[in-house]
């Protein structure tokens, strides 16, 4: 069992450097599968369970995979995909393996869904993503745990998502990509990830259209080829980067962010953090007291709810009343019972939460619920008098690379231990 000890007090000050986007890999880990020859390259691969579990599906479909940790780049040949079969045992230890399916369908005409993992955040419907296929022409079987997916080749349609569905409008694009004619997708999702993806699968050969508008157009082309890539920045890591320099009245300069943090660096700056952009580096300081914020959670452009967590650590830590209203989804609020484990007031109703700060936090052994929560309470820990244990760290490191070696070259005191238990 992977276990995360933090002695808080310390300042973070440096630079950290912001990995690649793990909701931008995954999806192009699968969109690699779609290329017949050749091999595909990821750059700026995060190094993180999540990556190593999609490595471990794509070779049990009978893909070749080549992961160079040290130069965060993946290789990946899948000529010879051969099973349509994601096992449970890997497909169920990550929301991602979900997104292998539009190529297991266009190479071999099925994909048997065992189970799909993920986040424990309430309920996580597939809906739209079977209804999307069904409307492109594939037969979905719904058993009780497997879900089989059948066509003996898709025909463009025009879909409708209910919510933009973030791993729906990856699938449903990779589905249409390779669909004979035209696919409008309406309703689909904003997020920077997807368009990177889409950029992607552009360059494979695909001819999508409407990528960031709502409405996408995918015209339908006989093949995809494997091209070289470079993952976008993970703006959720460059979020909490952020936030551990407010919360320990730090100053981090960020490397990698690439984009801007939009929403989230408006509200950090609303609580008393500055931002400075440099060229291509990001400066964030906080040397005063924190004012409470409030929170509301939504698709892109509004406030990612994967920082909605990190963010509940951060108004704990405020002067005053915060609140906070999650609207992705129905049970995403299991931080609350840890940070008031450690001291803090967070008050859940529904899907609002009350945090009434600033209230001392000390450290104790507290438990991650899902990977945000996880990370949660490190920042927590980095802000607690005394030691803060932190189980299970698996579910931080499916997201954060290498993160008590970033944070410790930036002051932090922080180590991941491997535990019996
Ligand atoms: C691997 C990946 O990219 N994970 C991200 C992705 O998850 P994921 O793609 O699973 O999230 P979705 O955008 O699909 O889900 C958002 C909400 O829509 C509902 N829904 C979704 C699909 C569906 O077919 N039916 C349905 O009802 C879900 O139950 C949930 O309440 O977006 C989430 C929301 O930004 C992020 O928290 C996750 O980090
Ligand atoms: C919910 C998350 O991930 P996943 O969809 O991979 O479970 C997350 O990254 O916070």
């Amino acid at each position: 069992m992977v276990r995360y000890r933090v002695r808080g007090g310390n300042a973070l000050r440096g630079t950290a450097f912001i990995q690649g986007a793990k909701n931008a890999v995954l999806p192009m880990i699968g969109a690699a599968l779609l290329a017949a020859k050749g091999r595909t390259v990821l750059r700026n691969v995060p190094i993180i369970e999540d990556v190593r579990r999609a490595v471990e599906l794509a070779e049990a479909v009978g893909a070749y995979v080549e992961l160079h940790e040290a130069e965060r780049t993946l290789v990946i040949d899948a000529s010879k995909v051969s099973s349509p079969v994601l096992p449970a045992e890997i497909a169920r230890r990550f929301r991602g393996s979900v997104l292998f399916t539009p190529a297991l369908l266009h190479r071999l005409g099925e994909a048997v869904v065992e189970g799909v993992g993920g986040c424990n955040l309430g309920s996580r419907n597939l809906d739209f993503h079977y209804l999307g296929y069904k409307r492109l022409g594939a037969v979905v079987d719904e058993g009780e745990t497997v879900i089989h997916v059948k066509a003996a080749g898709l025909t463009g349609a025009t879909l409708y998502l209910d919510t933009p569905s973030h791993t729906g409008t990856e699938n449903l694009i990779m589905a249409a990509c390779l669909a004979k004619g035209t696919t409008v997708i309406e309703n689909a999702a904003l997020e920077p990830e997807v368009l990177d993806v889409i950029d992607m699968l552009g360059k494979m050969g695909a001819r999508i259209s409407g990528g960031g508008t709502g409405f996408i157009t995918v015209e339908g082309v006989d093949e995809l080829h494997a091209v070289e890539h470079t993952v976008m920045p993970d703006r959720l890591d460059a979020g909490v980067f952020a936030m551990a320099a407010a919360i320990t009245q730090g100053e981090l300069s960020l490397v990698g962010t690439g984009l801007d943090l939009g929403v989230v660096r408006y509200k950090l700056e609303q609580m008393g953090v500055e931002f400075h952009r440099q060229g291509a580096v990001l400066h964030v300081r906080c040397d005063g007291p924190l004012r409470p914020i409030n929170i509301i959670t939504d698709t892109y452009p509004g406030f990612a709810t994967d920082l909605q967590s990190p963010m509940m650590t951060v108004a704990a830590l405020a002067d005053g009343t915060s609140y906070i209203h999650e609207r992705i989804f129905d049970g995403r609020f299991a931080l609350a019972g840890e940070l008031n484990k450690m001291g803090a007031n967070v008050e859940v109703e529904g899907s609002r939460a009350i945090v009434r700060g600033r209230t001392p936090l000390t450290g104790t052994h507290v438990t991650a619920h899902d990977l945000r929560s996880g990370i949660a309470l490190v920042l927590a820990g980095l802000a607690a008098e005394g030691e803060t244990v932190i189980d299970s760290g698996y579910l931080i490191d499916r997201g954060h690379a290498h993160l008590a070696a970033r944070m410790r070259a930036l002051g932090a005191d922080i180590t991941r231990e491997i535990s019996e238990r």
